[in-house]
């Protein structure tokens, strides 16, 4: 057995699954999950020393790559200092400053410690600013795994076939209304019908829990509209695109403007972080100004506050997303050439430095269903044969996958000529 192999079963008896998350079990394309050592940059070493180009990226955060030499130092210069206080400090103040200049939809912000956190929240205080239960979300999302959005769910809560979780009691997944992704037609429906009733929509504005899937042409301002003439809340769920697609997130890319946006990954620069925002009529309805609930020991934690301000230094300089998304076009194309040249049916899809791939005969996916239509055995037999050359891509075919300006034009091409291989074996 190898080192992972081993660990992996050492883990299974005192951690459930043997994984502290449920996709890293790599149980929809089955085998193994790699235990990791250390990283840097591009790459990840495992417990057994093989050196493994990573394209998830720690499911986004290290878009600048792994353990960035500024991040490293900023955060051992402020250990020193203390981890926790407990108490504000003025560093809150820099990254809510930063995040409302870079979100322009932001007038005010809350920081959590995950992404779920922010979701929780930022649906609690749509209910009690509207004063309304029902929310609606899309089949295929992931927002985290708050009990009200644990609900015909993407991400490891749908491969490993319980989208809609046991536990969440049903008189209050009642109140979660899932309509389709990119169905502009069903949305306006289901609001004409009921609009009065929903406190808020979240959606991630680019799919990236069921593959990566970019918004039809008016969906998203579909959601604006029926939002703006039902007074429910647009919640745009950005803990995956924001900084990701663009600095502004998707919100900047489409032109739509949410009226909160919840945030993660990225925010934190490798640190547990969450943030939601948005209008200031909105958010003053938080304690201790208002009367919904939300607090959290560790929010705002000056180890997070530090990593998380200088990942914003560093993307926010100049080129940083020109240079993401060419080099993400570039790895996709190459893919493509060589899926092509075995003549295989495969197809992939970008916006920014995220990215899916699809083994496919459609032109393109939109939809929820259209991606379980995809050749699922074919992705799994490509994810295997790539991470046994060394390439590390997101284990399962719902996920998307994270290119970083760690990535050199070498590791492109060396991932580009592995997948020619492993395309021409399936
Ligand atoms: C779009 C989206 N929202 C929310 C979450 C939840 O974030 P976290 O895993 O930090 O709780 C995730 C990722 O897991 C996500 O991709
Ligand atoms: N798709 C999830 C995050 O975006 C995967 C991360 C996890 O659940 O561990």
């Amino acid at each position: 057995m190898t080192r992972s192999e081993t660990l992996f079963e050492q883990a299974k008896h005192s951690i459930p699954g043997g994984v502290n998350s449920p996709v890293r079990a790599f149980r929809s394309v089955g085998g193994f999950p790699r235990f990791i050592a250390r990283a840097q940059g591009a790459y990840m070493w495992d417990a057994d020393g093989n050196r493994l180009i990573d394209y998830v990226g720690s499911w986004g955060p290290m878009v600048a790559g792994h353990a960035h030499p500024e991040v490293v130092a900023a955060v051992q210069a402020a250990a020193v200092d203390g981890l926790s206080y407990g108490a504000p400090t003025e560093l809150e103040i820099t990254m809510a400053e930063r995040i409302c200049a870079i979100m322009p939809s932001i007038e005010m912000v809350r920081m959590t410690s995950s992404g779920t956190e922010a979701t929780m929240s930022a649906i609690r205080l749509a209910r009690g600013f509207t004063g309304r239960n029902f929310l609606v979300k899309f089949e295929g999302g992931y927002h985290g795994h708050g009990d009200s959005l644990l609900v015909k769910a993407g991400s490891g809560a749908l491969t490993f076939g319980q989208p809609s979780s046991p536990g969440v009691p049903a008189e209050l997944a009642q109140y979660t209304l899932t309509l389709d992704y990119n169905n502009s037609t069903q949305v306006r429906e289901v609001f004409a019908a009921r609009g009065h009733e929903i406190a808020c929509i979240i959606v991630e504005p680019v799919s990236g829990n069921m593959n990566c899937i970019p918004p039809l042409d008016g969906f998203l301002e579909t959601l604006r509209e029926v939002c703006d003439q039902s007074g429910a809340v647009l919640i745009f769920d950005e803990v995956m695109t924001g900084f990701r697609v663009a600095l502004g997130g998707a919100q900047q890319v489409y032109g739509v403007k949410p009226d909160i946006t919840t945030l993660g990954k990225i925010i934190g620069g490798g640190m547990p972080v969450g943030a939601f925002g948005g209008r200031r009529d909105i958010m003053e309805h938080l304690s201790p100004l208002g009367a919904v609930y939300q607090a959290g020991t560790l929010s705002g934690n000056p180890i997070a506050m530090t990593a998380g301000l200088k990942m914003l230094d560093i993307i926010a300089r100049d080129d940083f997303y020109a240079e993401l998304t060419s080099k993400t076009t570039y790895l996709l194309e190459g893919l493509q050439q060589a899926a092509d040249a075995a003549g295989l049916p495969f197809i992939t899809q970008q916006v920014g430095g995220m990215f899916g791939l699809f083994f496919t005969t459609e032109s393109r996916i939109d939809t929820y269903a259209q991606v379980t239509q995809c050749n699922i055995q074919q992705f799994n037999r490509f994810f295997h044969g790539m991470l046994d050359r060394g390439v590390y891509l997101a284990p399962s075919a719902y996920e998307a996958g994270f290119v970083s300006n760690a990535h050199t034009q070498a590791d492109l091409d060396e991932t580009i000529a592995i997948a020619k291989d492993v395309f021409a074996s399936l």
